[in-house]
């Protein structure tokens, strides 16, 4: 453990990647490693990626990084997919690890699937973002496949999240606005050389007019391809991240992100807990056919598999 603990203070990136995969595989050294350094956290500026698949969050993702690293920043960029079966490596990230950034000794990449993820994957992110914050990145990228619940979940953990949008979303937004639409600090209309960027633009803010606040959230455009929109985009994360600091928000937040860090971890681990004590599961399937049967009743049920891991 003090090997792990001296490398990663160190800012050895194979200490922090050792780290991240033994908080992936819900080893407790690793815990132990980061429960002793937690005070070293909090100077890392999270950003969160986000918007439907293909909108080009990686590509963006890769250009925004780029700004950051010319300006001699350290970077960490997690890659988040919660439907992959695969973690460590493939799949997510691939285009950013292709790309030139994989062999700059300044950006720490990694990708998170479900595999492995015994602790969660929401769990997961958080050790890796609190691994990447002590080895010294001071912007951390999260980037996810979607906009599925665990990864608002996992965005809305982020000092600043972006929205990643395309031109001609038409019904689509509509679908993203329930619940997801609220939780871009920033948006982006990426992909503005394809027809309608304009319109879709003026959807987005006025959709945003609705649930206004003292925040107006910046619409901007982006060809990523080209690198175009880039700087522009950045200095808009930059203003929120002013905004929040100056406000006070920011502290506001950070104390709620903590809060369903907290939440999500116990209720990671209950999960967890719930599944070994009822033999993988096997106890609440026998007992949702009794329920069906009517041979019992869910809340009788319920009050049995909570007999079986101590909580009523
Ligand atoms: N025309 C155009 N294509 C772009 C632009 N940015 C990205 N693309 C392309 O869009 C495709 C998807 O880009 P990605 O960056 O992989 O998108 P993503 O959102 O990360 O996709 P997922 O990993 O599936 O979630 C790629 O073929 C990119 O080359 C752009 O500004 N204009």
């Amino acid at each position: 453990m003090e090997d792990f603990k001296q490398g990663l203070l160190e800012g050895k990136k194979r200490a922090a990647a050792r780290l991240i995969s033994m908080g992936e595989n819900g080893q407790q050294e690793a815990l132990d490693v980061i429960k002793e350094l937690y005070h070293k956290t909090g100077n890392a500026y999270v950003i969160g990626v986000t918007g439907p698949p293909g909108a080009g969050k990686s590509t963006l993702t890769d250009k925004l990084v780029k700004v950051c690293r010319a300006a001699g920043h350290k970077v960490g960029v997690i890659a988040v997919d919660p439907t992959s079966p695969f973690t460590g490596g493939a799949i997510l990230g691939d285009r950013i690890r292709m790309s030139d950034l994989n062999t700059d000794p300044g950006v720490f990449i990694r990708s998170m699937g479900a595999r492995g993820n015994l602790g969660g994957i929401s769990e997961a992110t958080g050790v890796a973002v609190d691994v990447l914050d002590i080895y010294g990145c001071e912007y951390i990228f999260v980037e996810t496949v979607g906009v599925g619940q665990s990864e608002v979940d996992i965005v809305k953990s982020c000092d600043t999240t972006l929205m990643v949008m395309v031109p001609g979303l038409g019904d689509d937004i509509q679908a993203i606005k329930a619940g997801v639409m609220e939780i871009g600090d920033v948006f982006v209309i990426n992909k503005a050389d394809r027809d309608g960027a304009e319109k879709t633009a003026r959807e987005i803010r006025m959709m945003l007019e609705f649930n206004k606040n003292e925040w107006n959230p910046p619409v901007n455009m982006a060809i990523a391809v080209e690198n175009q929109g880039i700087k522009e985009l950045l200095d808009s994360i930059f203003e929120h991240r002013e905004y929040m600091t100056g406000s006070g928000k920011g502290h506001v937040r950070r104390v709620e992100n903590r809060k369903s860090e907290l939440l999500t971890i116990v209720k990671e681990r209950m999960t967890r807990k719930l599944f070994e004590k009822t033999y993988n599961g096997e106890v609440i399937d026998d007992l949702s056919q009794k329920v069906a049967k009517k041979e019992t009743d869910p809340y009788s049920a319920a009050e049995m598999i909570l007999e079986k891991i101590n909580m009523n």
